[in-house]
């Protein structure tokens, strides 16, 4: 963050240019959160791979010039396995803005190409001017380009705004053998588009329709199609093997005027490569957007088609032979926990909130699971597991144990402090202190589904829970404890004070058992939503009989306060 500056909102236009920045624009706080800060705009003045916004206190406004961003002029696809819609997938997956240009719209799914409906010159160009005049783009990729009249129409427009890089993927055939583009734009390719191309990537049925229909079965018929088709004019040129024999591994060539290069990768057994061409163009235009030199451009952008093929080898999508694949990884998870999908955080799980600890378990002879099975069968409603001293692998193998009796139980479980641990295992959330990694950093790395919670002994520290996005303070420790060192004690009017001031609901914590948990839920604040227990739970003989002695002591409590 060290070329990161700061410019207040009423004076950035006159301060802006003297910092060096080459654009200026006052943008319109979106976001409450900027509301709640002062209204602070912020200018960051770096590289794109120094870009991290919205970490830490600030709000951050990155200009337009800053944000790698790639304008795909494509088809679309209704089946949303390639054309536009593989390439806005794509670009959202590598981190980079992908503005649209739509030349034509057609009716594709896992079967076939039912129709093509070509879109007039005048709206390609309309659109092409609207995004290309008013917003920075690095790179633009082309797929679908259905006429030779939209290929010329796009070349002006490329004149008239130059950008860092043209990836041109000449899309003629689908995957499923319908012909998407006639030869008529084979001319506008060879003598217009081409020579401006930084990358041209034909797979082999177009490598040969460009070359006049000669056959290419073989790696070496690979490298002498590249070879002619960068004498067409492109500085580089990649002839994609996706259609090569089955048997072959997916090797593409890649060739930059001077070397030849196979990039080589294990052939996945899958239906579902319906849009790899295009989402292998996006990639490597979205990487080149981002600053990389070309073949390493090339070389992420097939790691990574190859990864998201590994990953969706055994989806079902539609009833056809060409199924779509999930370049942003995300679809498996989607059944991953059905807790999860029924019920997000509600403030109530906080009545009994159980808080495991290590020594306690291991004084009494407990795994950490037995100690949460206890817990949750005595009618915990929450737990957290807290072992400061766990290395890392056995804590995730027990985190998952544990997540499984909880979910069983529909109890949510967080961890304490290791936001790692919580992803290994897919944990419902965390809870950090005000030493360990701020919440706002958390909620970013967990999503916004998952729980955060923050502990607080103050209002300040309350209200900054809630700017960064907290779901639940733990405010303590109401009475002396053990079993948290240093730990100033804030009594219960310190407590009451942190619930006046906060938005959140609150859990109580520190010294509290079944003699005095009556009196913390007796303050009746409305967000005080229960009491957080270790030592009365957990250093006890029978942890099943405790909590269910502390539940009856604080749900009674809680009704009486109603
Ligand atoms: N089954 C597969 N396993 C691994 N990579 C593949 C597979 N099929 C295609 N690819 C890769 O996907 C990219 C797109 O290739 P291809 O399918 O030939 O293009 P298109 O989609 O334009 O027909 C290439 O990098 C190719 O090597
Ligand atoms: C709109 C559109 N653009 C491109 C392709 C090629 O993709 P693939 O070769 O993977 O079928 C397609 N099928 N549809
Ligand atoms: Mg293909």
């Amino acid at each position: 963050m060290a070329s990161c500056t700061f410019v207040n909102s009423w004076h950035s236009p006159q301060v802006a240019p003297i910092l060096g920045f080459k654009q200026v624009r006052i943008l319109t706080p979106l976001f409450s959160d900027l509301d709640r800060k002062n209204q602070r705009h912020v200018f960051l003045n770096m590289q794109h791979s120094q870009c991290v916004s919205g970490i830490g206190s600030g709000t951050t406004h990155i200009s337009d010039a800053k944000i790698p961003h790639v304008l795909t002029v494509a088809g679309s696809d209704s089946g949303a396995g390639a054309g536009i819609q593989a390439d806005l997938k794509a670009c959202a997956s590598r981190h980079v803005f992908c503005s649209t240009v739509i030349t034509a719209v057609t009716a594709q799914n896992t079967v076939g190409v039912q129709g093509v409906e070509i879109l007039p010159d005048d709206v390609v160009a309309e659109q092409l001017k609207s995004v290309l005049s008013d917003m920075h783009v690095d790179v633009v990729k082309t797929g679908m380009l259905p006429s030779l009249r939209v290929v010329k129409v796009l070349c002006q427009s490329l004149r008239k705004f130059p950008v860092k890089a043209i990836v041109v993927d000449p899309v003629m055939v689908s995957t499923s053998a319908d012909v998407l583009v006639g030869p008529s734009v084979l001319a506008g390719f060879r003598e217009e588009l081409f020579p401006m191309a930084d990358i041209v990537t034909p797979n082999i049925k177009e490598a040969s329709v460009l070359l006049g229909d000669v056959p290419l079965k073989s790696v070496s018929d690979m490298r002498r199609a590249a070879k002619l088709i960068h004498d067409m004019g492109p500085r580089n040129v990649l002839i994609k093997g996706g259609d090569l024999h089955a048997s072959l591994d997916a090797i593409d060539v890649f060739f930059d005027g001077e070397e030849f290069y196979e990039l080589c990768s294990s052939r996945v057994k899958t239906c579902n490569t319906h849009g790899t061409g295009c989402t292998l163009a996006s990639c490597i235009a979205a990487e080149l957007a981002k600053g990389s030199s070309m073949l390493s451009a090339v070389k992420v952008a097939k790691r990574f088609v190859e990864t998201a093929l590994d990953y969706s080898k055994d989806l079902v999508i539609g009833n056809g032979p060409q199924g779509p694949f999930d370049p942003l990884l995300a679809l498996k998870n989607i059944n991953r926990s059905s807790y999860r999908q029924e019920r997000l955080f509600n403030p109530n799980d906080l009545l009994v909130y159980a808080v495991t600890d290590s020594n306690m378990n291991k004084k009494w002879g407990r795994s950490i699971a037995e100690a949460v099975k206890a817990a949750v069968e005595g009618g915990a409603t929450i737990i957290q597991l807290r072992e400061k001293d766990a290395e890392t692998r056995e804590f995730i193998e027990s985190a998952k144990a544990c997540l499984k009796i909880c979910h069983s139980y529909g109890v949510p479980l967080l961890i304490n402090d290791r936001v790692d641990v919580a992803l290994a295992c897919d944990a419902d959330g965390v809870h950090v202190g005000q030493s360990d990694m701020p919440a706002r950093l958390a909620r970013r790395l967990l999503g916004p589904e998952k729980i955060i919670g923050v502990s607080c002994k103050t209002p300040e520290q309350a209200e900054q829970a809630w700017i960064n996005g907290a779901d639940y303070i733990g405010c303590g420790g109401v009475y002396p404890t053990s079993t948290k060192a240093n730990n100033r004690t804030i009594g219960l009017d310190g407590l009451g004070e942190v619930c006046k001031a906060s938005k959140l609901p609150v859990v109580a914590i520190g010294g509290i058992g079944l003699s005095n948990a009556h009196d913390v839920m007796e303050l009746g604040l409305p967000n005080l939503k229960g009491v957080a227990v270790v030592s009365a739970l957990f250093d006890r003989e029978c942890i099943l009989t405790e909590t269910r002695n502390l539940h009856s002591v604080v749900s009674g409590a809680a009704l009486l306060v109603k």
